[in-house]
């Protein structure tokens, strides 16, 4: 019998992983297991899943579209010893997945799994507030090769359906009709077109992981957050804050919005633990470095 996987795509801080915690804590008695692919070494997506599902794979330092094709056809090897009824795999926001649909067709696999559904996130906010996303050329073909797209973050109002048209791909607002469980776990795939050739590469972003051994000022904190906002596409990991260190916090910065919210305990994160992407220009790495350190309330 083929084990059927579903591909998540979407762009950072779509909602991805937030959408297959909720599949992973569905009423479909499924064994599901999930591999995850994060734009940095610090592998937060994993860490965010692992409770939920039987099995969770991270696939660290680069991204599975090229550089980590490899691990990926590893990885999924591996999980297919421990017989799961559903693969469910997370691509790196910054990833085309024509490079996972690629590994996903390999001549060996094909005879143990069957790709069911590919989904990409739209993040409808994101998209209202920034419409130069449609633009970009990762977005684009991240969108390209789902099945069908599923928006997030908002209502589908006219003129989001007039934006994503051209795509001509199915659209369901997470909003209004929750998870399409009947789509991710069926077979949407099909009838699903060869991808076109080539891949979009990332060059345009920069990634940045900062560490911090101490707590940090949270007002100079948020102060170097501000500054580079204009720059700043996706931050999200874990940090403690003067005068309370012993809470931890779950940073997601997606887009417009930030939120800090309570943090199962890590004892690996003394202070800080964070990944920054960014649009390359205007994002200088060893200047948020510094500033960054300088949050650091030392003493
Ligand atoms: N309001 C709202 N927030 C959401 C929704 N989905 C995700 N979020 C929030 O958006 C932020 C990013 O969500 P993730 O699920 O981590 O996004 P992602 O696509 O996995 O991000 P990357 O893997 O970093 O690209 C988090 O703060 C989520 O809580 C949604 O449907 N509605």
């Amino acid at each position: 019998m083929l084990t059927p996987v579903v591909l998540i795509t979407g762009f950072l801080g779509a909602g991805k992983t937030t959408l297959i915690n909720d599949l992973l804590r569905g009423d479909h008695g499924l064994r599901i297991a999930a591999i995850v692919n994060d734009f940095g070494a610090i592998n937060i997506d994993a860490a965010l899943l692992r409770d939920a599902a039987d099995t969770v794979v991270g696939l660290e330092n680069g991204c599975i579209c090229c550089a980590l094709q490899g691990d990926l056809l590893r990885s999924l090897r591996l999980v297919l010893e421990r017989a799961p009824e559903l693969i469910v795999i997370e691509a790196s926001g910054a990833a085309d997945p024509r490079g996972i649909l690629e590994v996903l067709s390999d001549p060996i696999l094909i005879g143990h799994i069957r790709t069911d559904a590919v989904a990409a996130l739209v993040d409808a906010a994101d998209i209202s507030a920034r419409p130069a996303r449609l633009r970009d050329p990762l977005w684009q073909a991240q969108i390209r090769a789902a099945d069908f797209v599923l928006l997030s973050k908002g209502p589908l109002t006219p003129a989001l359906r007039a934006q994503l048209a051209p795509f001509r791909k199915p659209l369901l607002p997470l909003e209004d009709e929750g998870l399409p469980l009947a789509l991710l776990l069926g077979d949407s795939g099909a009838l699903r077109a060869p991808a076109e050739p080539g891949r979009v590469t990332a060059d345009h972003l920069q990634s940045l992981e900062w560490e911090s051994a101490l707590p940090l000022d949270p007002a100079a904190f948020s102060a170097v957050l501000h500054q580079i906002a204009p720059q700043l596409l996706r931050a999200k990991g874990w940090l403690r804050f003067a005068p309370a260190p012993q809470e931890l916090h779950l940073l997601q910065l997606a887009g417009q919005r930030a939120a800090l919210s309570p943090a199962a305990p890590r004892p690996d994160v003394a202070g800080a633990k964070l990944v920054l992407i960014g649009l390359r220009e205007g994002f200088a790495p060893d200047a948020l470095t510094r500033a960054l350190d300088q949050t650091r309330l030392i003493g």
